[in-house]
């Protein structure tokens, strides 16, 4: 059992920075400029200030997850994960419900960009299994699938590992069943973070970051809690605090 460093915690601290403009997403990483996090850009600041965001943020020395949960035919999405590997970005992810198809363009995608020397960088590619805000209703009342949660998020992993991507987003009430099944090294990428008496929001499966940690994530991936509160700089350090006085069961 290893205690984290309050270093190792920020570096497993991906923090979604869903801001509606450039402006409000700046003035937010500059709050949190320094500490080691990561910045996760989603759709909502992606499809509001575009490719540049992306490329400021990592002038500013942040690692980027750009979370944009690609999800189409093999051929469209392979375009996409060329296009986005051209970006330089650290991670990317693709809906793991496109298939095993899908999922190999992706990786094929990055592949095209490599040898075609349009980045240098190679970036780590996961697969969405049941979003967190989702819940066994959800999965067998209204999308139709059968088993448990933990099931589908399972076999979700899986067929990501097969495809040959690096690991899955799911909740970090999965992560044990899916190290079981993958692999330590298979990465979990887990939204639903929630400390202790945060509003909850939208979320349906969620731990606080100290069980996260517990449970042997590897990166949480946190939104409101950090960039809803009245001083985001404190809201982070307060949660790895929070994380380094836990334990890493790996
Ligand atoms: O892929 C994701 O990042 C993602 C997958 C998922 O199943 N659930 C989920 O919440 N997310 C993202 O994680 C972030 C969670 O934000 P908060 O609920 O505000 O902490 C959001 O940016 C979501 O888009």
């Amino acid at each position: 059992m290893t205690k984290l460093t309050p270093e190792q915690a920020a570096a497993k601290v991906m923090v979604a920075l869903d801001k509606p403009d450039r402006s409000a997403a700046l003035q937010l990483a500059e709050q949190l400029q320094g500490t080691g996090c990561w910045a996760k850009v989603g759709m909502e600041l992606f499809y509001a200030a575009g490719q540049d965001i992306v490329r400021e943020l990592k002038a500013r020395g942040f690692r980027v997850f750009l979370d944009l949960k690609m999800h189409d035919i093999p051929n469209t999405v392979r375009g996409g994960a060329r296009s986005i590997a051209k970006l330089g970005v650290d991670m990317f992810n693709v809906h793991a419900a496109g298939g095993a198809a899908m999922m190999r363009a992706a990786v094929q995608g990055v592949q095209d960009a490599l040898d075609a020397g349009e980045t240098a960088t190679k970036p780590l590619i996961i697969g969405v299994t049941q979003l967190t805000s989702t819940n066994l209703t959800t999965l067998n009342e209204e999308i139709g699938i059968p088993g448990t949660v933990e099931e589908a998020v399972l076999r979700y992993a899986r067929l990501t590992k097969e495809a040959g991507l690096d690991g899955v987003v799911a909740s970090p009430l999965e992560v044990g069943a899916i190290k079981a099944a993958c692999g330590a090294s298979f990465l979990t990428v887990t939204p639903g973070i929630r400390p202790k008496g945060a509003d909850v929001g939208d979320q349906q499966r969620i731990t606080t970051p100290s069980d996260a940690v517990k449970g042997g994530t590897d990166y949480l991936v946190i939104g409101r809690p950090i960039t809803g509160a009245a001083d985001p700089a404190a809201a982070l350090q307060t949660i790895l605090k929070e994380m380094s006085s836990s334990y890493d069961d790996r």
